[in-house]
């Protein structure tokens, strides 16, 4: 299964898990920026493709490309991974999920989601300002209860919850011989 690995990241979070998918699948890794320098003959080479982005505000940075050019390769195996800075156990991740993709894309693309974490020194200064207010918000909510309450707490500070162990459902999604679609 030839794999093509594409990513984008702003705190080094999805990249690593990009290489760790890469390195665990002998796949090729790509930046999306390179990636949507290439033409389209050179994703023909690949039996699979993965997207990684980010999450932010409940949405998958930069999914638009992939999502795109997603619809010419239904006969390939499709992944989307997001990384955010939610543990894999928190509710809302499910809600995230479910929003990412259309039903129609489910049908043909798999999404799985990886929990990262918040890396302030490397974050980009809007980016910085939006969490510091996110984070306010969330302390100051009135009736906030005490798992937000812990959330708005370990959020005021970086912190890094990633783990390959995270990349295995999608290594074992990959690796599947027979190419039944996603459901
Ligand atoms: C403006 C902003 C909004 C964010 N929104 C979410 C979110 O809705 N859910 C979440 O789990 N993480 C959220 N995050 C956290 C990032 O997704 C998390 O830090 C991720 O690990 C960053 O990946 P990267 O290191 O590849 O850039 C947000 C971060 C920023 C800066």
């Amino acid at each position: 299964m030839k794999t093509l690995i594409i990513y984008t990241s702003q705190t080094g979070f999805t990249k690593r898990y990009a290489e760790w998918l890469a390195e665990k699948m002998g796949g090729d890794l790509l930046d999306l920026k390179d990636a949507q320098k290439k033409n389209m003959d050179f994703f023909e080479n690949y039996d699979a493709i993965c997207y990684g982005g980010w999450a932010m505000a409940g949405s998958l940075v930069k999914a638009k490309w992939f999502l795109e050019k997603a619809t010419n390769w239904k006969n390939k195996r499709l992944a989307v991974f997001c990384v955010g800075a939610s543990p894999n156990d928190n509710p809302d991740v499910d809600v995230f999920l479910q929003n990412v993709i259309t039903e129609e894309q489910r049908k043909y693309i798999k999404v799985f989601y990886c929990q990262g974490g918040i890396n302030y020194e490397k974050m980009k200064t809007p980016s910085r300002i939006v969490m510091k207010m996110f984070v306010s918000a969330l302390k100051n909510k009135k009736d906030a209860t005490e798992k937000e309450k812990a959330m708005a707490e370990k959020m005021a500070s970086s912190y890094d919850i990633s783990d390959i162990k995270y990349i295995e459902p999608i290594v074992m999604y990959i690796g599947e011989k027979d190419n039944e679609k996603a459901v």
